[in-house]
């Protein structure tokens, strides 16, 4: 249980642990590549973990001795064995979608299970087109559900209209693509989250990205990396931003955060609202750009939140809901049905813990209406085993009166391990 109260500010200077979208990426491509890869930065959240331990089930031997440093040691994916038992996915919606790409070209068959919310997940978004490649998927449901039984190869490439703007269905094409014969184009309906475009391309595999999609040419060889930093997760810092937005006299830096544009919807957000944000030190590091974030509170006021921002900060919603019970106004939030289809219904789940604490918030088809400013009141919350809710609500529990309490606050180590601990670092009461 994590429980937050009232406090006076937010100050101090920060890290947060390394970005989990690159941290899954970095296992995967150095696994899928031959040779040994070092990576520093690593996210030892439990999502991450499921990764390694797929690959590990396929004889590559992962070294993970202390908390951010991971080697790989690989023979590149020819040499794969055929997992002899099923690759147990966890909590994570990437490593179910990814791992499904890399297995649909791997010429043996495989299960891919995850946990409860996994088992609720929709997984034809990338079944399906990977069916077209040439894979045999099935799973429950008509192949719409965990388990998922994959026998691969023999891919050849096609053209993919993506219905969602998903990085997830857009990588697991690719990660199919880069194994089948001739190109595999994938258009989607807005840019999302590119780290595996860029990672890729620094394992010296060419693609061709254009105005609403991206191509690559299959049978490319990946060529190991002897390094890999991974930043600091934006979506983690989001947490901490919004609790120094949202505290009046807060002042708060937060040093070596992955900033690719696909990624910064929350840094635009909060500028639009009022924060006083300013990026500092601008650098690349491994293919990706990183800064270090320094936030003020300041006034608040409500804005819209609808088209291409939305894949830029779709993990951010529960929070920025927290910050719109603080800001003057109205927040409108739309376009964003896919929270429906995370580790929880976020719609609804975010609408009915804020609503615990006295927040004016309406659930809407493809997203919420929050009016603000409200008072808060402590509440008992719940993280529904959702890590963005459990963080989400100890945030909030910052500007209310009295006790917020958080069960189920072990989902947060999915994504932020230490989540409690650096907040309690940076408040004063
Ligand atoms: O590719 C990734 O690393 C991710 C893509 C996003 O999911 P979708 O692709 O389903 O939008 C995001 O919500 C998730 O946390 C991580
Ligand atoms: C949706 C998320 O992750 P995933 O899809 O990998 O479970 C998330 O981290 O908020």
């Amino acid at each position: 249980m994590l429980t937050t109260t009232k406090v006076k500010q937010v100050a101090g200077e920060i890290t947060v642990p390394g970005d989990k979208s690159i941290s899954h990426r970095a296992v995967m491509f150095s696994s899928m590549a031959k040779g040994k890869a070092h990576i520093s930065g690593f996210l030892p959240g439990a999502d991450c973990m499921s990764t390694i331990d797929c690959f590990r089930k396929m004889g590559v031997v992962i070294d993970h001795a202390r908390g951010d440093q991971v080697t790989v040691d690989s023979q590149g994916m020819d040499g794969w064995l055929e997992p002899a038992n099923i690759l147990d996915v966890g909590n994570s919606g990437t490593t179910i979608r990814l791992m499904a790409g890399i297995l649909a070209g791997r010429p043996f068959h495989s299960v891919l299970i995850g946990d409860e919310s996994i088992a609720g997940r929709p997984m034809n978004r990338i079944a399906q087109p990977l069916r077209e490649l040439g894979a045999r998927i099935d799973g429950r449901g008509g192949g719409e559900f965990t388990p998922l039984s994959i026998r691969g190869g023999g891919l050849q490439g096609i053209e993919y209209h993506s219905p969602v703007a998903s990085a997830q269905v857009k990588s697991a094409i690719l990660l199919a693509g880069l194994q089948a014969s001739g190109t595999t184009t994938i258009y989607e309906p807005h840019l999302s989250r590119d780290h595996t475009e860029a990672m890729l391309s620094s394992f010296g595999v060419k693609l061709e990205t254009f105005a609403g999609g991206v191509s690559i040419e299959g049978g490319q060889t990946l060529q190991q990396q002897e390094e890999i930093h991974v930043p600091g997760d934006i979506s983690s810092a989001a947490f901490l931003l919004a609790a120094a937005a949202i505290v009046p006299g807060s002042n708060l830096l937060i040093k070596n955060v992955g900033i690719n544009p696909t990624r910064t919807g929350i840094l635009d957000v909060l500028i639009e609202m009022g924060a006083k944000l300013e990026i500092q030190n601008e650098r690349e590091q491994s293919g990706e750009r990183v800064a270090d974030l320094y936030i003020e509170h300041a006034p608040l006021r409500g804005i819209e939140i609808s088209g291409e921002i939305i894949p830029r900060l779709i993990d951010e919603i529960p929070v920025i809901a927290v910050i719109a019970t603080q800001a003057e106004g109205r927040t409108v939030i739309k376009d964003a049905a896919e929270l429906k289809v995370k580790e929880t219904n976020r719609i609804d789940v975010t609408v009915a813990e804020l609503r615990k604490m006295g927040a004016s918030i309406e659930p809407t088809d493809d997203g919420m209406i929050i009016e603000g400013p409200r008072p808060l009141q402590g509440a008992a919350c719940h993280s529904h085993g959702d890590h963005r809710i459990g963080m989400a609500m100890a945030v909030a529990g910052l500007v209310a009166e009295g006790e917020t309490t958080v069960s189920g606050a072990a989902a947060i180590d999915i994504s932020f391990p230490g989540f409690g601990e650096l907040l309690a670092a940076v408040v004063e009461r």
